[in-house]
């Protein structure tokens, strides 16, 4: 069950924060001193205003179809946020017209009833102008996995994309077993941030959706999400179900897998899906891969990842694998690119000059570590 709190916001009227407390304001207090580090903040546009600079080009990080996202400095330093600014209330209105809730109420509802360390997750937020809501959110310094995917230099190696694809996955699968189950609808790459450790963190809840598939809320909300990572099958309200993000998600492992866009004019056929399915069932897994990182040292890591990214896809909703599923699947692939004899056979192939050898022990040394890492967080959890 996700994390449930209040956020004492007097001034969020039309946002339903904690069904705990349930408008009860002693029951408010004591819900409060219980979890004191869940707070949600709520900034004076004054404040923002002068953590970004004004908002500032300096603290401009990035713009997205619902607004502008600008690097804050809160508290003296103490805070490093972002800030999402609402570029307009009217066109927020039109694309989530369901229940007159604009993508940023939606993403201050959502989030401030779930918190994961594999979410992007809420700081907080201004509504003291309606027509310019702002959302305040973790900072992501390293950017989105479209970035590193599509316009680094270094493209990330296997180990690292199978960790972004089991974080992210296990990111959805948080939002899957919260009760009510939280819908994202948007998975995407761009939606994918890094966090300053290289975490891959799910982030963007603006078409998000917090329900259970029979509610009259997701009854009412018409379909939404990005070209490319849509589930085809989602074309009214009634056939959305957890299974379009596992369909989404799908897309985004073949994305993952081969460096290609969802959707790419510059290849035919332009979209990832109707190129990886028929090599798929001709079993020519070897073209799927990313060229700019060759096949990973078990080639049949590449195998398992193709057919759990087609079986994400298939037509048929019910045949899609659950999210918790496809975190097995994931852990287990990661676990097998990471294996001492993996690692072992990677050394070997490549060991031709000394250097390299000791700049891949240096990386074994660092796997190593990075796995013991992930272990004790895994205990921890
Ligand atoms: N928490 C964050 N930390 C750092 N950068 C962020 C953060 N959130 C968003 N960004 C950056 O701001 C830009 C806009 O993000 P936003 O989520 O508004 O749109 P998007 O997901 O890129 O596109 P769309 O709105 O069409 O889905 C992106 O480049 C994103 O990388």
């Amino acid at each position: 069950m996700g994390y449930r709190f209040c956020c004492n916001a007097e001034s969020a009227a039309a946002i339903t924060f904690c069904d705990l407390c349930n408008g009860d304001r002693n029951k408010k207090k004591k819900h409060h001193q219980r979890r004191p580090g869940n707070n949600i903040r709520k900034f004076s546009y004054a404040e923002l205003e002068s953590a970004t600079g004004g908002f500032s080009s300096s603290s401009f990080l990035g713009k997205g179809s619902h607004g502008t996202v600008y690097r804050a400095i809160i508290d003296g330093g103490n805070l490093m946020a972002a800030v999402k600014k609402t570029i307009n209330v009217a066109i927020d209105s039109i694309q989530n017209d369901n229940i007159n809730n604009s993508p940023a109420d939606n993403e201050i509802e959502i989030l401030s009833k779930i918190r994961s360390h594999h979410l992007v997750n809420l700081l907080g937020y201004c509504l003291d102008l309606p027509e310019k809501k702002l959302l305040v959110v973790e900072l992501m310094p390293n950017g989105s996995l479209d970035d590193l995917l599509h316009s680094s230099p270094r493209p990330p190696g296997w180990s690292q994309r199978i960790r972004f694809a089991l974080q992210t996955s296990k990111a959805v699968e948080t939002l899957h077993s919260s009760n009510p189950p939280v819908i994202h609808r948007d998975i995407k790459s761009s939606n994918v941030l890094l966090d300053r450790n290289w975490n891959a963190r799910l982030g963007d809840f603006g078409l998000a959706v917090r329900g259970h598939v029979d509610d009259v809320r997701i009854r009412c909300t018409p379909p939404a999400g990005t070209l490319g990572y849509l589930d085809p099958g989602y074309d009214a309200p009634e056939n959305l179900s957890t299974k379009s993000d596992v369909f989404s998600f799908g897309i985004l492992l073949f994305e993952i897998i081969s460096g290609r866009n969802a959707i790419d004019m510059n290849y035919c056929p332009s979209s990832v899906v109707d190129w990886t399915l028929p090599l798929i069932r001709k079993g020519n897994f070897t073209s799927l891969y990313d060229p700019r990182i060759g096949p990973p040292d078990d080639p049949s890591v590449i195998r398992e990842l193709a057919v759990l990214a087609a079986r994400c896809v298939a037509s048929d909703a019910e045949k899609r694998p659950a999210m918790a599923a496809v975190v097995g699947s994931l852990r287990l692939a990661w676990k097998r690119v990471n294996s001492i004899s993996s690692i072992w056979n990677h050394i070997k192939r490549r060991m031709v000059k000394p250097s390299l050898a000791m700049c891949l022990m240096r990386r074994l040394t660092l796997m190593v570590l990075s796995r013991a890492l992930d272990i004790v967080v895994e205990i921890l959890r």
